[in-house]
């Protein structure tokens, strides 16, 4: 998979080449590339040079803050976007991003992050590329607002990529994690056993596997109806 990261602060991406990604990377799972935006507004829409490199605009409308300019991400997205790749806006108007989506992405040749600023990016740009047949997705991390996308495609881009087979050493903690099934991961424990006066569950420590599954899918099901009952099916 290629993964291309598209914003006005390309230093904020430089640590994919030390995390967890970088072996990926490496083993040529992953190829990432990141680009400046501001490279593609060196000249204006007449033509002329424009040594202020803008990126945003003021709101057709009125109100508050900037929007960036839909001929400037235009230029950008036309020299990365490949055919059959997915283009992801991070925004706090997406749909939630959740690990299904990660999994669905996981299978894409290629995505391209478009990082917004300001207040997003004019809504022309993803109507576009949806209109030139791409797959095109807003996709929040949840119900807040961060100042850029940047976070959020890095956040979305681990999700996505330690699913890509054979990037994460053991499968079977990929399957057993929590969301995989719907429900949230059971608690889990190590060595000492007692620990500041706390034992672990004498259910863990009797070898008997079916009780201790059994155990383990309980306590999800317990998480998950006082944690995040809005993932329980409506029968609950
Ligand atoms: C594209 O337009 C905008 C506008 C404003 C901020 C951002 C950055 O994304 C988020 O704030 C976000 C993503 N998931 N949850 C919050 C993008």
């Amino acid at each position: 998979m290629r993964i291309d990261l598209i914003t006005i602060f390309p230093e904020f991406f430089s640590v994919l080449d030390v995390s967890l990604l970088g072996k990926a990377r490496q083993a040529e799972l992953v190829q990432t590339r990141v680009h400046d935006l501001r490279d593609y507004a060196a000249f204006k829409a007449d033509g002329s040079p424009d040594v202020h490199r803008t990126v945003d605009d003021a709101p057709f409308g009125g109100g508050a803050g900037m929007v960036m300019k839909p001929d400037v991400w235009g230029k950008a997205i036309d020299d990365v976007l490949e055919p059959g790749g997915v283009l992801v806006i991070p925004s706090p108007a997406g749909t939630l991003f959740t690990q299904a989506l990660a999994a669905d992405l996981a299978t894409a040749p290629q995505l391209v992050f478009a990082c917004g600023r300001y207040e997003g990016i004019d809504a022309r740009v993803a109507e576009h590329y949806a209109a030139a047949g791409h797959r095109v997705l807003e996709v929040s991390l949840g119900d807040y607002v961060l100042n850029g996308g940047e976070v959020a495609a890095f956040a979305m881009t681990e999700a996505v990529t330690r699913l890509i087979p054979g990037f994460m050493g053991n499968a079977q903690s990929i399957v057993e994690e929590s969301h995989a099934d719907g429900l949230l991961e059971y608690p889990s424990y190590t060595r000492p056993a007692t620990w500041r006066g706390h034992d672990v569950p004498d259910i863990l420590l009797s070898g008997h596997h079916a009780r201790i599954e059994e155990w383990r899918h309980e306590q999800q099901l317990q998480r998950t109806r006082t944690r995040r009952p809005d993932l329980l099916p409506p029968e609950g």
